[in-house]
């Protein structure tokens, strides 16, 4: 599997695709509604046997029919490009905590509600979804400024616990070296700077001979 992989030109119209928007975000907005609610459901024993065959039920309609592939990211002819299945920014992804990312002056931000399923130590987001979060943005951030790549190496420094609920991240490109990106971001909650990062995204060695590849002269 490569960086070039799952890559997919698609036809379909804007319509098309806001149709689609439509049909399936509703619907990943009400699995996870269920994800929060399986975390934090005290119900009856009977509700939660009720629940189960519904869910179950719901489960087998969906399966009934599957793509032959995740979702990847696809290509339309005017250059937008979606990466619905993607964790942390996915539309059609119930556990992706779904951050709407905002680029101006250089800077990608976000905002996310984190409830009880992201929980690590007690009330406080797990270390691994805060480095998520931070690995999204900081990649965000460098491919928006035209230098992007795969994440080398993601380093976290936590600076006190992300207390679950409203969160705000942040990125940018700090600098170029040839073929890494280096971009820095932060994570904030009401309680002040959680998280701060360094990430290193690196343009993978096939893309770059495909792009010089490209770039000869015929
Ligand atoms: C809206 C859309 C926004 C998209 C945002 C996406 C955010 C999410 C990003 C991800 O989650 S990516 C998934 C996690 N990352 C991976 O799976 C990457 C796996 N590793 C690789 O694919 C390759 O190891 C890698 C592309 C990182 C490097 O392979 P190359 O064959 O291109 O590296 P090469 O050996 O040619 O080295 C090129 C340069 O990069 C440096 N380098 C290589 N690996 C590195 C590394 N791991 N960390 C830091 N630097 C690294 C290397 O030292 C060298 O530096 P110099 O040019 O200065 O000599």
């Amino acid at each position: 599997m490569s960086m070039l992989d799952g890559h997919e030109a698609e036809r379909k119209t804007r319509e098309q695709i806001e149709a689609e928007a439509e049909l399936f975000g509703p619907l990943t907005s009400s699995v996870r509604s269920l994800i929060d609610a399986t975390v934090m459901t005290d119900a009856a024993p009977e509700h939660i046997v009720r629940a189960r065959a519904l869910v179950e039920e719901a489960a087998a309609l969906l399966d009934s029919r599957r793509m032959s592939a995740p979702f990847g990211t696809k290509w339309s002819a005017d250059g937008t490009r979606r990466s619905w299945g993607n964790a942390v920014i996915g539309l059609r992804n119930p556990i992706a905590p779904l951050l709407e990312v905002a680029y101006e002056d250089g800077l990608a931000s976000a905002e996310a509600d984190l409830g009880a399923a992201y929980e690590g130590p007690p009330g406080l987001v797990h270390g691994g979804v805060v480095a998520l979060l931070l690995d999204q943005i900081l990649g965000g951030a460098a491919d928006h400024a035209g230098v992007p790549g795969m994440t080398g190496t993601l380093t976290v420094r936590y600076r006190k616990g992300t207390r679950l609920g409203p969160v705000r991240v942040t990125a940018r490109v700090d600098r170029v070296e040839g073929v890494k990106t280096f971009a820095v971001g932060r994570v904030h909650t009401a309680d002040g700077l959680c998280a701060e990062a360094e990430g290193i995204f690196v343009l993978p060695r096939e893309v770059r001979d495909m792009v010089a590849e490209m770039g000869r002269p015929q």
